[in-house]
């Protein structure tokens, strides 16, 4: 095995691929021996990990890992594609969410998903919140949805540059505040859960400051996992990094201790860019 440091004792024990360090919070999300095909082409391969509730967990690794498919699978965003296949467990609250008995649209609310690009509805700024509480009945009347669309652009750090134009089209912000008003609208339906698929690749170093200072702000109340090709990036905002190569985890641990001691040589290849 290509371990590297002082810690090979622990491998003994743990290995690659293993989750080797103490929880900072308690697991939100359990994932058991996923592996993703498609067609029949795997793309990650008996994946087990557990997701930290209140933390930002990164995924990072080069291009093609698998990083973005195994996001997928922690909303079943794969089951929209065709030709995928998803096996092993993922349970969140005990219950596993690739069970058939599981609505994909109710999870798919519980647990967001904000893209690489902003993808506001054609709709108001107002709208774009208040879709998912409407369709889902969260809520009671006009004051109360005002109420819910308020909260969620206020925890977007979207409300003041936005109170006075909310019936402008969502299209009509800049990136940044699309970007922004697709997390508030992720938000807006009470989710454990949000999962960022490289959220800044198409905003400027402002605009991504912006979106790293939300994403920490977040982390207060939700479970975030955000794939990311930046390594500083995930320096900055995780808590949690797992490393993703060929569609295998190699090594997942709190983000100081896999960036400043890597137990995998892999690992410390790949983050002091000899690879990738
Ligand atoms: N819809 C699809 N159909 C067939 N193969 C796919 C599909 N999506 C991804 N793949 C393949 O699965 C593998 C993993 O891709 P994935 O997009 O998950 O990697 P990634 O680590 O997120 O890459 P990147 O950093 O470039 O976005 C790759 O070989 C890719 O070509």
């Amino acid at each position: 095995m290509d371990t590297v440091g002082p810690a090979k004792a622990d491998l003994a024990l743990t290995g690659e691929g293993a989750d080797n360090t103490q929880a900072l919070t308690y697991p939100r999300i359990d994932c058991k021996n996923v592996s993703v095909y498609y067609d029949d082409k795997q793309a990650v391969f008996d994946v087990s990990l557990a997701i930290h509730d209140r933390a930002v967990t990164a995924l990072i690794g080069p291009s093609g890992c698998g990083k973005s498919t195994f996001l997928r699978c922690l909303n079943r965003m794969n089951d929209t594609i065709e030709g995928a296949k998803v096996t092993g467990d993922i349970f969140m609250e005990g219950e596993n969410i690739n069970s058939p008995d599981v609505d994909p649209v109710l999870l798919r609310s519980r647990v967001g998903m904000v893209f690489q690009k902003p993808n506001p509805f054609p709709k108001s700024i107002y709208d774009n919140i208040a879709y998912g509480p409407r369709i889902h009945g969260m809520v009671d009347g006009r004051d109360d949805l005002d109420a819910v669309v308020e909260k969620s652009l206020r925890r977007a750090g979207l409300w003041d540059e936005v109170k006075d134009r909310l019936t402008q089209p969502g299209t009509s912000l800049s990136g940044g505040q699309q970007q922004r008003l697709c997390i508030a609208r992720a938000i807006a339906v009470r989710p454990e859960v949000i999962l960022m698929d490289e959220p800044c690749s198409a905003l400027d170093p402002i605009a991504t400051a912006r979106i790293e200072e939300l994403i920490d702000e977040l982390r207060k109340r939700y479970c975030i996992v955000i794939v990311t090709h930046s390594m500083q990036q995930a320096a900055r905002v995780s808590q949690r990094t797992a490393f993703f190569h060929l569609g295998n985890l190699v090594e997942m641990g709190d983000t100081d201790q896999i960036f400043t001691n890597p137990r995998v040589r892999r690992t410390e290849d790949y983050i002091t860019g000899r690879f990738g």
